[in-house]
């Protein structure tokens, strides 16, 4: 580490308040040099120390079942509502809690930013996240071994992880090569709007299944990138028989096998249950049509003129790397697409119910696009981007306060000192961000819509940077950032400009399903501006 970075490290470190009561109280104690100064410094050495792993505060651990029976003898939680009991676990405990449950490593639940920052240095060089064991293991069993024993970077750890990712990371998540897709992502935004408002006229409002529609756009935004073609999904004609509508459907039923095959007993380690049983049916039916258009695009490559002066696409780069085999990308392409439908969709329903919610909010966002983009309707460009601040601002606000994912968790290759506690090797520690985004000690007024205290003169105080941080954090942060961000800002300027969006019902309640949305159909009611 250079000089230069290991002295920003040493000031980010001070802003710790436990870090900078230990290093005063330290050296105030290396200046005590009498007998009785030196036995308060052995005492005060001791009450240095870390407090070891068993003093964490947390629900009794029993025999056995560890910590689960504070979750499954309570009648209020279930799977559906997961973040409910983290929420009553730091209420009850403090910001930091242990939970210990048979077959999986003993974890710690963080709901500080602190202990959030030193998390994610500390695993910096081995960021390992065991998470999804069910869905390793359906690659690993797949038909004639197709994914070659490996399964990807969602689930991968170790050097098999950082093969895939350290070839990939840079073209995914540099702005000029996700810039390329801009006029497309622009031109599925432009017609979702025309779906938008024939769903207005037809229904009065949008049906119940409005977040199938949402699903739609994700699936055809993300698509345009990971499979570099148009899928189809936004046709109004479209059967429900088709191939993108049967993505979609596969996606939604893997996402429900998955989470309960995640949130219950792994009897599926022992023998194949109906969940997971059904977790592999979804993901081959998934893989089968996924591969075919992987197949169609590769063929429509290969026909193209090659062109000197013609920039490779996303799909083209990856496919030519060297160190990445077919099978890699393939493997790639459909993480990208399992993690980029729900996340988005869910994400962007947020944001429409919230600025329902806040008219004045929703009335200050469409001046800012009516400045930049007036009633412009050529394509977008990152010049208009990069002049919708207060745009960004609504999202990065609607993240905090309904986030879709809970927060990020690391299992650690080496002990580590969080909050005073020695947290042994092999535990994982997983920081709670919607707790902290709900925290007025981080966030004043932490109930409110307030996309202004994002903006640059932070109206409402400084932010710590782990305070909240949807996308995670470190060498394994989303690496679909960039391309779900572009994707955001798009559709949310697409929509202010031509729509003002309305909810009448009453207010939503989370639930969660790997991701959280609303219980709620979200039926938003639109009126055209111009
Ligand atoms: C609002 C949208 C999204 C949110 C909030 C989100 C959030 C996250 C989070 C929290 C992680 C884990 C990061 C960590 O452990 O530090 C992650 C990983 C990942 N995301 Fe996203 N994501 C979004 C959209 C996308 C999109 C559109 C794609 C694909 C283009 C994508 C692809 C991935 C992949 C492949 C990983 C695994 C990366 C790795 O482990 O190396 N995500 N995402």
């Amino acid at each position: 580490m250079s000089s230069v970075a290991r002295s920003i490290v040493g000031m980010r470190d001070l802003w710790h308040p436990l870090v900078l009561s230990r290093s005063l109280t330290t050296s105030a104690a290396t200046h005590q040099v009498t007998a009785a100064g030196a036995a308060a410094a052995a005492a005060e050495k001791r009450n240095l120390e870390p407090r070891p792993v068993s003093e964490v505060p947390g629900p009794r651990v029993l025999p056995f079942l560890g910590s689960l029976h504070s979750m499954i003898f309570n009648r209020s939680f279930n799977s559906s509502n997961i973040h409910l009991y983290f929420k009553k676990l730091i209420e009850d405990y403090g910001p930091i809690v242990k939970f210990v449950a048979p077959f999986t490593p003993p974890m710690v639940f963080v709901a500080n930013p602190y202990d959030a920052e030193t998390l994610v240095r500390a695993t910096m060089d081995n960021p390992i996240r065991n998470s999804f064991e069910s869905f390793k293991k359906i690659r690993k069993d797949a038909v004639d071994n197709y994914f070659e024993n490996k399964t990807g970077i969602l689930t991968e750890n170790g050097e098999e992880w950082w093969r895939v990712r350290s070839q990939v990371q840079t073209s995914m998540m540099r702005v000029k090569e996700v810039v390329a897709y801009l006029p497309v992502m622009d031109q599925i935004s432009l017609e979702f709007m025309d779906r938008i408002a024939s769903l207005q006229s037809q229904f009065g409002e949008m049906p119940s299944d409005f977040q199938n529609e949402m699903y739609k756009w994700a699936l055809e935004s993300v698509g345009s990138v990971a499979l570099n073609r148009r899928l189809g999904c936004l046709d109004p004609n479209i059967a429900p028989d088709s191939e993108p509508m049967r993505m979609i459907s596969h996606a939604n039923e893997f996402f429900t096998a998955l989470n309960d095959a995640e949130f219950s007993a792994h009897l599926w380690e022992v023998f194949p249950t109906p969940t997971f049983r059904k977790l592999k049916k979804t993901h081959q039916e998934f893989l089968v049509i996924a591969d075919k258009n992987i197949r169609e695009t590769e063929a429509a490559l290969l026909a193209q003129e090659p062109s000197d002066d013609q920039e490779l696409t996303l799909m083209e780069g990856l496919l030519l790397k060297p160190g990445l085999s077919r099978k890699d990308v393939v493997t790639l392409i459909l993480d990208m697409l399992f993690a980029g439908i729900d996340t988005t969709s869910h994400t962007l329903g947020f944001v429409l119910y919230l600025l329902a919610r806040n008219p004045e909010v929703q009335t200050r966002l469409q001046e800012e696009v009516d400045t930049v983009l007036g009633d412009h309707k050529g394509p977008l460009t990152h010049h208009h981007l990069a002049k919708l601040h207060y745009l960004k601002a609504v999202i990065k606000e609607s993240m905090r306060l309904l986030p879709t994912v809970l927060g990020i968790t690391r299992t650690l290759d080496k002990e580590l000192v969080i909050s005073g506690y020695l947290i042994p090797k092999g535990w994982s520690v997983m920081t709670l961000s919607m707790m902290m985004g709900w925290d007025e000690s981080l966030f004043p007024q932490a109930k409110e819509f307030l996309p202004e205290r994002w903006l640059r003169n932070k109206s409402l105080g400084t932010i710590h940077p782990y305070a909240t941080f949807p996308f995670g954090a470190g060498t394994r942060m989303c690496i679909g950032r960039r391309i779900a961000e572009q994707e955001m800002y798009t559709f949310l300027a697409r929509v202010m400009q031509r729509f003002t969006v309305d909810y009448k019902y009453e207010d939503i309640e989370l639930i969660f399903r790997l991701v959280l949305n609303s219980e709620r159909p979200l039926k938003f009611s639109f009126t055209e501006r111009r």
